[in-house]
C-alpha cells in the first residue's frame, strides 16, 4: 500500500539524528519538512550553510528542507506530523509541551530516563507519554540506523511503533523513500526495550573489544545480551518476536559491532583507561546507554528478572569494578542451562 506523503513534517531539534531524518524525509518522504533547532545561531548556520557542521559534517541538506529556531510550539501547531528528535533526557518536556496536540507525535530517543531515586524507576517514552499526555497519538521510530549512513543516503530499514494506526502511517508516509524502508509494528514496548537497552550493551562489547578479548567473547555478550533484551522486554509486556526483529536484534548487531555508535565508542575509551568523564566530553554526541544503564538494572531487579552483563556494566560506569573484574565476575557465574 502506498501511502500520500505527509504534508508538513516537523523535527524537534538538529543533532545527528534529527538532522539526518530531516534530510531523508526531504529527500523522499514528507512534502514539506522543517528542522528545528533550540539555538538560533545554530540555525542561522545550518540555514546558511546547507549543513550541519556541528553533528554531520559535509552532508548536504536538500533545498527543500526549512531550518528555523523560532516559536517551536507554534511551528508544532502546524504540523501533520511532529517528530521529537532530542536525547531521552529532554522527552518529558517536550512531550508535556505539546499534550494538547491533535497530530501524531513521535520520538527518536532511544533510552530510559534517568531513574529520579532508588524506589523511583525511570520510565521508557511511552511510560513518560502515557503520564504527561495521555490524549496524545505517539510513537517512536527506531531500528539499526546510523546516522552518517542515513544522510548519505544509504540503504536503512527502520520501524514505526505505535499503538495508533494513524501514527504509524504518518511516519511511513513521512520517511518511507528508495534509501529508507520503515516497518511498522505495534509492539511499543519491545521497540523501545530493545532500543535502550542495546544502548547498555554496545557499551559491552566496546569494552571487550577494547580489551582484546576476542571474537567468542563479543558473540557471547551479543546472544546473552539479547537474552536480557528479551527478558526484560517479556516482563514489561512485549511480544518475543519483536526482539528477533530490527529494534531488537538488528540494532543490538549493528550498535554492538559498528564503530560509528558512541555507546561502542564509550566502552573503547574506557577500556583504553579513560575516565568515563573523559570518555563522554570527547564524543561530543549524547551516548544514551551512560544515563540508561542504571535504570535498565533497576527495573530488572524490581521485576526479578536477571541482567548480569547490564548490572556489570552499571558497576563499571560506577566505578565499583575495573574491566577485569567484570570479566571475571561474568566468566565466574554457575553454569547454566542456556534457555533459563
Ligand atoms: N545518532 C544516531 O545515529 C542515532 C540513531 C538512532 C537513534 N538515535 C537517538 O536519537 C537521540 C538523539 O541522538 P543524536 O545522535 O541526534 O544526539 P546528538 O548528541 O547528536 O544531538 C542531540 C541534539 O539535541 C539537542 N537538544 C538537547 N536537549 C534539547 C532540548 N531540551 N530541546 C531541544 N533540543 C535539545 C541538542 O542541542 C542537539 O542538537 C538519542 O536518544 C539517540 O539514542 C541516534
Ligand atoms: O551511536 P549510538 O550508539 O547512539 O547508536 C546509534 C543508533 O542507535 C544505532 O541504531
Amino acid at each position: 500500500m502506498t501511502l500520500a506523503p505527509t504534508p508538513h513534517t516537523v523535527v524537534l531539534g538538529a543533532g545527528a539524528w534529527g538532522t539526518a531524518l530531516a534530510i531523508g524525509a526531504a529527500r523522499h518522504g514528507a512534502a514539506r519538512v522543517t528542522l528545528w533547532a533550540r539555538d538560533a545561531a545554530q540555525a542561522a548556520t545550518l540555514a546558511a550553510r546547507r549543513e550541519n557542521p556541528r553533528y554531520l559534517p559535509g552532508q548536504a541538506l536538500p533545498d527543500t528542507l526549512q531550518v528555523t529556531s523560532g516559536d517551536a510550539l507554534a511551528l508544532a501547531a502546524s504540523a501533520d506530523l511532529v517528530v521529537i528528535g532530542t536525547p531521552m533526557a529532554a522527552l518529558r518536556e517536550w512531550l508535556t509541551a505539546l499534550r494538547g496536540l491533535q497530530a501524531p507525535v513521535a520520538w527518536l530517543c532511544k533510552g530510559f530516563e534517568r531513574a529520579p531515586a532508588d524506589d523511583q524507576p525511570g520510565l521508557l517514552g511511552h511510560e513518560i507519554a502515557a503520564r504527561v499526555a495521555p490524549a496524545l497519538r505517539t510513537g517512536v521510530l527506531s531500528g539499526p540506523s546510523f546516522a552518517l549512513e542515513v544522510a548519505r543516503g544509504q540503504p536503512t530499514a527502520l520501524v514505526a511503533a505505535s499503538a495508533h494506526a494513524a501514527v504509524r502511517d504518518a511516519l511511513v508516509a513521512a520517511f518511507h523513500g528508495p534509501t529508507l524502508r520503515v516497518y511498522a509494528n505495534d509492539d511499543v514496548a519491545g521497540v523501545e526495550v530493545g532500543g535502550a537497552v542495546k544502548n547498555v550493551l554496545a557499551i559491552a562489547t566496546g569494552l571487550c573489544d577494547g580489551l582484546d578479548l576476542g571474537l567468542n567473547a563479543r558473540a557471547a555478550l551479543i546472544t546473552r545480551g539479547l537474552a536480557e533484551i528479551t527478558r526484560l522486554g517479556l516482563a514489561l509486556g512485549a511480544r518475543p518476536d519483536t526482539f528477533m526483529g530490527l529494534s531488537g536484534l538488528g540494532d543490538l548487531v549493528l550498535t554492538a559491532t559498528g564503530d560509528l555508535s558512541r555507546n561502542r565508542q564509550v566502552g573503547l575509551l574506557l577500556a583504553r583507561g579513560q575516565t568515563l568523564e573523559q570518555a563522554v566530553a570527547s564524543l561530543g554526541h549524547v551516548a544514551e546507554g551512560v544515563y540508561s544503564a542504571r535504570t535498565v538494572a533497576q527495573r530488572a531487579r524490581q521485576l526479578g528478572v536477571d541482567m548480569p552483563i547490564t548490572e556489570a556494566v552499571v558497576a563499571l560506569l560506577e566505578g565499583r569494578l575495573r574491566p577485569a573484574q567484570a570479566v571475571a565476575m561474568l566468566m565466574g557465574r554457575d553454569p547454566k542451562s542456556e534457555g533459563a
